[in-house]
């Protein structure tokens, strides 16, 4: 791996059953980046992600990534017996963090507005999509991997998230962002497409507003 890459993909393979799913991905992202990745629904965005964080096992090829990385699912996974709170605490043990302050602000950032001590069950789908998102960015890892992270955010919200993935990247974090609409992609420092299994770059500065 190159000394600025943190991400490196090769020929990176994966079905379910009979049915081919990544043909042969590869990429090579470096550090400071804000990368998207566009596709249909479908097109096997969610499973590359999965891959990458090691949720999944690719069929064949090789993933190499050396960094901490932060992992936002596209469905928040949280737990209905824990509070906002809880969810923080227990991430915080998780992380072995001294502290939860980055949690705490970056939920402040996306105005997260709910009382510490709600559970997940009484949270509308884009709060819940704020809490996963903060959970995943307070260790400060080296890269994020966020699978459609603004789904249900109200405009405020997803200004805001936008500000705080620039900031990151500013500060030498990689950013990859996925999401089935190529839409404000100018945000994005490179694009790539997946279609047919496969990636291929794309220009984020002509894609256009509207569907992938
Ligand atoms: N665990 C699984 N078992 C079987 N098929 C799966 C599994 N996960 C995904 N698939 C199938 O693989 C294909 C790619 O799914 P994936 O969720 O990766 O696409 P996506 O690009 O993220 O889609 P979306 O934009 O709708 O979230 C779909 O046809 C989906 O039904």
């Amino acid at each position: 791996m190159s000394s600025r890459s943190v991400l490196r993909l090769r020929h990176v393979r994966k079905g379910y059953g009979r049915r081919p799913v990544l043909r042969g991905v590869s990429l090579d992202v470096p550090a400071g980046v804000l990368v998207g990745i566009v596709g249909e629904n479908g097109a096997g965005k969610s499973t590359l992600l999965r891959i990458l964080v090691g949720q999944t096992e690719a069929d064949s090829g090789t993933v190499d990534c050396h960094v901490p990385v932060g992992y936002c699912p596209q469905d928040a996974v949280l737990n209905p017996a824990l509070s906002v709170e809880e969810h923080v605490r227990f991430f915080q043990a998780a992380y072995r963090l001294d502290d939860s302050r980055r949690a705490w602000e970056v939920l402040e950032r996306l105005q997260f507005g709910e009382s510490r001590r709600s559970r997940p069950g009484v949270l509308s789908g884009g709060t819940r999509q704020k809490l996963s998102l903060a959970l995943a960015l307070m260790h400060d890892p080296d890269m994020l991997v966020l699978d459609e992270p603004y789904q249900g955010f109200d405009w405020e919200a997803y200004l805001r998230f936008w500000e705080i993935a620039g900031t990151l990247r500013d500060e030498g974090r990689t950013v990859l962002v996925v999401s089935h609409l190529a839409y404000d992609t100018e945000r994005l420092d490179v694009m790539y497409r997946l279609a047919d299994g496969v990636l291929e770059p794309a220009d984020p500065r002509g894609a256009g507003r509207g569907a992938a």
